[in-house]
């Protein structure tokens, strides 16, 4: 019987197979496309040779006790006098100590209009609008490969991500502004802990299906929800560390508060508490935000929202697979350690196998319902250029019944 289910499994990332070569520029992307031995290699020997400055481990620990104000001076000069490709090799600490800054500035430039609305997501994650039926859900190929996968990185983010240096300004690092922000995390840490406290009275408690998705940036996941899926005992949460990108969801002309619940979220902060309580998720979504996070705190992240997941309850993830165009795309220098880079903008990316995944989830006590790659072609029909794409989807569950 496996095999049906992974046929099953297989089928949902799109019908659209290259079977003959001749038909390679008749549409814009085709599914599941296999790799040669000499693909792979070659694949293989950019990221060798584009890892091959990694920063020296004497150099990580010099810059990270306290050297913040130093390094943002530094930056910023070295931003005017010297080569963009110098700076990730002298300063890794400076991606993760400002993290948030740099994804606040991501949003101050490109608001909500970055990442494309993803109608895509029934398809792939039915979990996510359980009383719409299959017909409903539409083409999953065509919405994605012609709303967002027709930019280079599958987010539609400009080339290489190398979109916004040139637009920063130093008011962006303005360290009254990040003093206000810290303050308003502080008092919405505490409002969330109240609220928490007192057992069965949080945002959503009433609800009889609680999504949340982390790392929501403008709201490209939580809207399509919220407009598809109209059971009235639905409520999603959504956060994200960048008050920048919590401000967008909170000022959308959909939001609605008797329906969703956005807040600001470290999820690398394990002391920064969750506005609801442990076991009381049906789905944790993670679109592209996982490999965003330092590789070495990823295993207490996925620990911690695992925790809360009701028993049966999900964690869907969509992200970005090993040898992805993005990654091979790297310069010499933007790489931060084993497959995880800097970006352009100061935004980081991992690359992900299936295993790490399967690790990662598996050790946080959940169990395999998806694991699947899917490996795109990409095809720029003006241009006649092919482009391989390789993401990886992900479903794990909570071990145990659900409660009714
Ligand atoms: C590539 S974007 C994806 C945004 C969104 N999921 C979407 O699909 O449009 C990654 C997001 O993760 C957020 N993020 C990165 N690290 C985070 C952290 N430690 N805590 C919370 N959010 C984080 C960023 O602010 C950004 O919005």
């Amino acid at each position: 019987m496996a095999a049906p289910s992974a046929e099953r499994e297989r089928r949902r990332f799109g019908q659209r197979l290259l079977t003959d070569p001749a038909r390679l520029f008749q549409h814009n992307a085709w599914d599941n496309v296999e790799w040669s031995e000499e693909q792979e290699s070659s694949a293989r020997s950019k990221v060798q040779e584009n890892s091959s400055q990694l920063l020296p481990q004497d150099k990580q620990a010099f810059f990270s006790n306290g050297l913040v104000a130093v390094q943002r001076w530094l930056r910023n000069f070295m931003l005017l006098e010297c080569s963009w490709d110098f700076w990730p090799w002298m300063f890794p600490e400076e991606y993760e100590v400002n993290a948030k800054r740099y994804w606040d500035d991501f949003y101050k430039i490109h608001e909500n209009g970055f990442f494309k609305d993803r109608h895509w997501l029934f398809t792939e994650f039915p979990e996510l609008a359980p009383n719409r039926t299959s017909s409903q859900n539409g083409d999953s190929l065509h919405e994605f490969s012609t709303k967002e996968e027709s930019n280079s990185d599958g987010l539609g983010r400009c080339e290489n991500g190398h979109c916004s240096l040139e637009t920063r300004t130093e008011g962006q690092f303005n360290l009254l502004q990040s003093t206000a922000e810290v303050c308003t995390e502080d008092l919405a840490a505490q409002e969330h802990r109240e609220l928490t406290q007192r057992a069965g009275d949080y945002p959503g408690s009433a609800a009889s299906y609680r999504v949340l998705e982390v790392g929501c940036g403008a709201g490209n996941t939580v809207f399509p929800i919220l407009q598809t899926n109209n059971d009235p005992g639905l409520f999603v949460y959504c956060c994200d560390f960048s008050t920048t990108a919590v401000d967008l969801v909170q000022n959308n002309a959909e939001y609605d508060s008797s329906r969703c619940f956005a807040f600001v979220h470290d999820l690398c902060n394990d002391q920064s508490p969750f506005p609801m309580p442990e076991e009381s998720l049906d789905i944790v979504i993670l679109i592209f935000v996982l490999s965003a996070i330092l590789p070495e705190k990823m295993q207490s992240v996925v620990s911690r929202l695992s925790r809360l997941l009701k028993p049966g309850g999900m964690i869907l993830l969509r992200d970005y697979g090993r040898y992805d165009l993005a990654q091979l795309r790297f310069k010499k220098g933007q790489c931060l350690s084993e497959n995880f880079y800097v970006r352009g903008d100061g935004t980081r990316v991992y690359f992900f196998t299936q295993d790490e995944l399967n690790h990662l989830f598996t050790t946080a006590g959940l169990e395999k319902i998806q694991n699947v790659v899917d490996r795109r072609l990409q095809v720029n029909r003006g241009k006649q250029m092919t482009m391989y794409r390789v993401w990886i989807q992900c479903k794990y569950r909570k071990p145990g019944t659900p409660r009714a």
